[in-house]
């Protein structure tokens, strides 16, 4: 297998297939992050010039933008005997493909529904897909060995795979995913202007809504402009949604509330038909709270009595209050271990509520 673009996605989908032992070869035209894929055990880097033989597959994940120059410059080189892309547009590379004169029947376009707010290999994870849905679009001569080939990869990276046709695809991702960015990304905006008052008692549910505002504005143009009228009609009927419950709180009557309350019982009606994950569950870790003093040195000893305690430490986040000397700190850890860590930094004098 050849992964070109070793990303968050190029190297998520490296690690799950070094899992299962497939030898994967890497590329990516800024070296820095082909280094750290290699470095975080995802593959080998493809060597300079001639490869050995064609792969059985080469995989894509390079920005939308990217993808039929990238395809038509793997295929020049013989790269692989099959294509596959991950870009979360699927009917303009396709058209770009088309246009460029690539062999579109060796490419399968690809999109994994499944990703992260963050860029960049280090952020990567072999299980990323596992239960996930992962779109294929093949064009009308695609050939059925090369169907058959990225089919095996979303299979192999734990996925289910979903045949659509690309307008359909698009369509369909500007409801479930890219409107819900722009969305999420115009009321973490709001919060530019925040005072510390505000910010300080920011809990949970802003969290949630803003998760993924965090993400790459330079990747998330380039797949809005890609899909632009399809999301601009989600978005055009959420703003009258949220226009019209403006006016009605406004308004302030008990009339108006119930109407507002009718927005809110969609919501409820909508959330409730996002189907639950498919097929094995994303490996679930607990998370150890542990309230920590700003001050040097502290993180050293929190890692140093886990190590004492035998518990690897599988993530880490640090949540700071503001404005208070403390912060808590979170560590994701295997779930028959929490018990054993929360009760060594216990002893150790550390707070770890609950
Ligand atoms: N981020 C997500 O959550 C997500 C989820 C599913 C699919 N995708 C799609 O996956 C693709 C990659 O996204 P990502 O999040 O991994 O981005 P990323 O920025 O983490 O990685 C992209 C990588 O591609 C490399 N690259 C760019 N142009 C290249 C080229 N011409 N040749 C070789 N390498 C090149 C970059 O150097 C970078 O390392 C995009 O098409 C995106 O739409 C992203
Ligand atoms: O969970 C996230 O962080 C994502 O951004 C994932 C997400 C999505 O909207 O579900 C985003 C874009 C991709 O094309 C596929 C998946």
């Amino acid at each position: 297998m050849v992964v070109v673009g070793t990303g968050l996605i190029g190297t998520s989908i490296a690690l799950a297939l070094r899992g299962h032992g497939v030898e994967v070869l890497l590329t990516d035209r800024d070296q820095a992050a082909l280094a750290m894929a290699v470095e975080l055990g995802a593959g080998t880097a493809l060597p300079d010039g001639a490869a050995a033989g064609p792969a059985d597959l080469a995989v894509l994940a390079v920005p939308p933008a990217a993808v039929a120059v990238t395809l038509l410059d793997a295929q020049k080189r013989g790269l692989a005997t099959a294509y596959t892309d991950v870009a979360s547009v699927k009917a303009l590379p396709l058209a770009q493909a088309a246009e460029l004169g690539c062999d579109l029947s060796s490419y399968v376009a690809g999109h994994p529904l499944a990703g992260r707010e963050r860029s960049g290999p280090a952020a990567a994870r072999g299980d990323l897909f596992l239960g996930r849905p992962w779109a294929l679009c093949p064009a009308p001569g695609a050939a059925p060995d090369a169907v058959a080939a990225v089919t095996a990869l979303a299979e192999t990276c734990g996925a289910q795979p979903v045949t659509v046709d690309a307008a359909e695809h698009d369509r369909a991702v500007a409801l479930v995913s890219h409107a819900p960015h722009v969305v999420s990304a115009a009321v973490a905006a709001r919060l530019t202007g925040a005072d510390d008052t505000a910010l300080g008692l920011a809990g949970q549910g802003v969290r949630d809504v803003t998760r993924i505002a965090a993400s790459d504005p330079r990747l998330w143009i380039g797949i809005l402009s890609a899909n632009a009228a399809p999301v601009a009609d989600v978005l055009e009927a959420v703003a009258t949604d949220l226009a019209v419950a403006a006016s009605l709180l406004r308004d302030g009557s008990e009339g108006a509330a119930a109407h507002v309350a009718d927005l809110l019982l969609r919501g409820n009606a909508g959330r409730a038909r996002i189907p639950g994950k498919h097929g094995a569950a994303q490996k679930a870790y607990a998370t150890v709270t542990v309230v920590i003093p700003d001050r040097p040195g502290e993180l050293a000893m929190i890692f140093q009595a886990a190590g004492i305690a035998g518990v690897n430490i599988e993530d880490v986040t640090i949540e700071h209050s503001p404005g208070r000397p403390v912060g808590a700190l979170e560590l994701a850890v295997a779930p028959e271990a929490a018990e054993t860590l929360a009760a060594e930094l216990r002893a150790r004098g550390w707070s770890v509520p609950g």
